[in-house]
């Protein structure tokens, strides 16, 4: 997991190593969540100067990014013309999502490595994760997308059976359902393009969701799921030694949206699970991403950082953000106690 890499999967001189970032919504949409072609195309832009610094700073990129308020856009297109035009179903709206946003990421970061005279190698990978047909999720959606409304105009959707939830200052949102991923199911074409050199866009919107039949083929199913949470799984694939989330927040916060709101700095994944437990985090937007971090860490990464895009090189080297590092002290006892064991394994 420490291995410094350069662009080409090789060790970088400065060891800055391989890093996941993921996008969140506002660095795909406009400042008030519009999302019409020029809005995406500009916030796309904007994020990408930020990436393609990074990149030459001899930071090994690998994106990924978010699609809520696109693919319920397209959910909605798709309910308004269905007596026109074969609605498809809201995996296709994902994948057509991945279409849009890796088109649009690649094509700005290309933009962005040119002007500083860099090789613009950038590809985009159409992504499937898998998901358990019996996740409880399916019965339980959670997974917020597409436009807020006044809660009056979300009722008469609610009336047509829609499930739609209170999300604070800025409105109802609709939910949809939102599994827990299981497995990057692209990962090895995702791993080579990275190991070719190529910064690689992968599982956006958190990959096309699907499930597994008894013969091995893959089929599509209905969810959104969270892109923070693949992300994590993305990063273990492709060996990042740092997963960076970034949001329009540059920390997660305790009592957040309260007088006594403070930031978190430093954290261990064990003492962010217990902020977690104890209801610190909403679900559908810092939950997930706390989750992730956590995740990750636990799964052998080096760090995980919650932050703001403009943030995103100071949080790459731990020094913004919420950081989420191991206890280096509980990490050497472990080591420790596993050591008799592994000893005894190999006599
Ligand atoms: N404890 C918390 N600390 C910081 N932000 C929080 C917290 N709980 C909820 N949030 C909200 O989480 C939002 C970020 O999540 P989200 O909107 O899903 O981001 P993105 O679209 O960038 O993935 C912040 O703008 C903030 O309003
Ligand atoms: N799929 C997903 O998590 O999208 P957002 O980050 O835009 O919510």
């Amino acid at each position: 997991m420490t291995t410094p890499r350069t662009a080409n999967g090789t060790r970088s001189a400065n060891g800055t190593g391989r890093v996941l970032i993921a996008l969140g919504g506002n660095a795909m949409t406009g400042p008030d969540g519009s999302a019409t072609p020029d809005a995406q195309r500009a916030a796309v832009a904007v994020a990408m100067e930020a990436v393609a610094d990074l990149i030459v700073s001899g930071v090994d990129v690998v994106l990924t990014h978010g699609n809520g308020p696109q693919v319920g856009n397209l959910l909605v297109k798709n309910e308004l013309t269905a007596h026109v035009v074969p609605p498809v179903t809201l995996d296709w709206c994902g994948a057509q999502t991945q279409g849009t946003l890796g088109f649009t990421v690649v094509s700005a970061l290309e933009a962005a490595l040119r002007r500083r005279g860099q090789p613009a190698r950038v590809a985009a990978v159409v992504t499937r994760t898998l998901v358990d047909p019996a996740d409880p999720a399916f019965e339980h959606p959670t997974k917020p997308v597409g436009r807020h409304l006044p809660q009056a105009e979300a009722e008469r959707f609610v009336a047509l059976g829609q499930h739609w939830e209170d999300r604070g200052a800025k409105g109802w949102r609709r939910v949809v359902p939102s599994p827990n991923p299981l497995e990057v199911v692209d990962a090895p074409a995702i791993r080579t393009l990275v190991a070719a050199g190529f910064t690689t866009v992968a599982a956006g919107g958190g990959g096309i969701p699907v499930v597994r039949d008894a013969d091995g083929a893959e089929r599509g199913v209905e969810a959104v799921l969270d892109k923070d949470l693949t992300a994590a799984l993305l990063a273990a694939s492709v060996d990042a030694d740092v997963l960076v989330i970034a949001t329009d927040v540059p920390n997660a916060m305790l009592d957040y949206g309260t007088a006594n709101q403070r930031e978190l700095g430093r954290v261990t994944p064990e003492e962010l699970r217990g902020h977690a437990a104890a209801g610190q985090f909403a679900g559908g937007s810092m939950g997930p991403k706390v989750e992730a971090a956590v995740r990750f860490v636990e799964a052998g990464g080096r760090r995980s950082v919650i932050t703001s895009l403009d943030r995103i090189t100071a949080a790459v080297a731990g020094e913004a953000g919420t950081v989420v590092e191991a206890n280096p002290v509980a990490a050497v006892e472990a080591i420790a106690a596993a050591a008799p064991a592994v000893a005894a394994d190999a006599g």
